[in-house]
């Protein structure tokens, strides 16, 4: 029996996947898999028995990667199966920003037992009157799912999109549309634009990535838009900006201290992803991802180790070894096996940065001394025998 533990609320469209050979368990400690959206992981003892970490989402910040890599804990992540809910939202902060819905909608609040409201209104409303975003000029910082689609889809509000993206995937380019000005200096986005989204993940390089520097550049009364992590834009430039009016409004969905309060902060509690969609989408990823690991060993967007398929297992014997990426590993699992008399049908070994996976299909079973042997091997990280 496998056993799998939520670290926070997980979709029924994903667990309901998980067949009779699986147990829901209420801790971590007695866990072979997690799933997990946005809670906090860096802080966490992670059992032996963990073999896998899914994260529903796409931001795998809140997991530490490499320790876990260290355990040979494969981690996932679901991309693109929130990106269409952010978007939506990425949009609707635009209209917020731009249009005064949210002053004009707490007017109506505040005046609700007035009798008059209906005249009152059409005398007080030039005061949330805004401006369209049709025809304005959109930058957006990173071309990857989420970016992809708020571009595509700004391009057919009659925005003039501009974007950015130093490392933007073949696949990517080729679904963005034809009208988005192709930006090489992201300093051109922050001179040019009325609105600026940001959508790259967070990492050392991109932390602080909208600071004072890039603040100065930007035109007088930009709209800044943050659906990605907080600490990408440094909130105490950003707030100055806000108070001079340099900046007109920051769109946020991640409320904290800094920003919470603000005047012309428009704070989202982290609601990008959470539609029924969404939350459906990365579920039945997340679950699939993790069962197609625990049953046949293959790895489907990993966020620490290299993707590698073997299809199903239908061989005698599969085995799994999560290793570093160094040199004779593969001779010594060969020369382990030779040794034992037993036969390979079939093996990949794939890498990643500094780990790397093979995944052996045999023709007989794996003994008990065979799999101390290849544990043994240094530089291996785990072995799991798949069937
Ligand atoms: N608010 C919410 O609920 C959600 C927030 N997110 C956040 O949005 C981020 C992006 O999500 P996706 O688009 O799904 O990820 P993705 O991985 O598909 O796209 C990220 C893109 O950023 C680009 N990039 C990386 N470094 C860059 C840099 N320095 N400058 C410009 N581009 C750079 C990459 O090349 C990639 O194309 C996630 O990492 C997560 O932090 C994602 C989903 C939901
Ligand atoms: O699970 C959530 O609601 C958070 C989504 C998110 O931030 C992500 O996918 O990176």
């Amino acid at each position: 029996m496998l056993k799998y533990t939520c670290l926070n609320p997980i979709a029924e469209a994903g667990l309901g996947l998980f067949d009779d050979e699986y147990e829901k368990v209420d801790t971590i400690e007695e866990a072979d898999a997690v799933l997990v959206r946005s809670a906090a992981m860096h802080d966490l003892e992670l059992p032996e028995t963990l073999e896998a970490i899914a994260r529903a989402g796409a931001g795998v910040n809140n997991i530490p990667l490499e320790k876990c890599a260290d355990k040979g804990i494969v981690v996932f992540n679901t991309p693109g199966a929130n990106a269409n809910g952010v978007k939506e939202l990425v949009l609707a902060g635009m209209l917020l920003a731009s249009r005064d819905i949210i002053g004009g909608v707490n007017w109506v609040q505040t005046e609700r037992q007035n009798e008059e409201i209906a005249k009152l209104a059409e005398k007080q409303k030039k005061q949330f009157a805004g401006y369209e975003i049709q025809g304005k000029k959109l930058g957006i910082i990173g071309l990857g799912a989420i970016g992809i689609l708020v571009a595509n889809a700004a391009v057919n509000l009659g925005m003039e999109v501009y974007g950015y993206d130093p490392y933007i995937s073949v696949d990517a380019a080729w679904k963005l549309s034809r009208n988005i000005k192709h930006i090489n200096d992201v300093n051109e986005i922050y001179r040019e634009c009325d609105f600026i989204t940001i959508h790259v993940p967070l990492l050392e390089s991109t932390k602080n990535m909208i600071n004072q520097e890039a603040i100065n550049m930007m035109k007088d009364g930009v709209v800044v838009l943050n659906f990605a992590r907080d600490i990408l834009v440094d909130e105490n430039a950003m707030v100055m900006a806000l108070k001079t009016g340099k900046v007109r409004k920051y769109v946020t969905d991640f409320p904290n201290h800094t920003t919470a309060a603000e005047k012309d902060c428009i704070v989202i509690p982290h609601l990008g992803a959470s539609t029924e969609e969404s939350e459906e989408n990365c579920a039945v990823m997340a679950v699939q991802e993790l069962k197609d690991y625990l049953e046949n060993g293959n790895i489907r967007n990993s966020v620490n180790y290299p993707n590698c398929d073997m299809g199903d297992c239908i061989s005698v014997c599969r085995v799994g070894i999560n290793h570093r990426n160094t040199k004779n590993m593969i001779s010594q699992f060969t020369s382990i096996f030779g040794n034992a008399d037993m036969n390979i049908c079939n093996m990949v070994n794939k890498s990643k940065g500094d780990y790397a996976y093979s995944l052996f299909d045999l023709e007989q079973p794996l003994s008990a001394e065979v799999l101390e042997r290849l544990k043994s091997v240094d530089g291996v990280l785990r072995v799991r025998v798949i069937k």
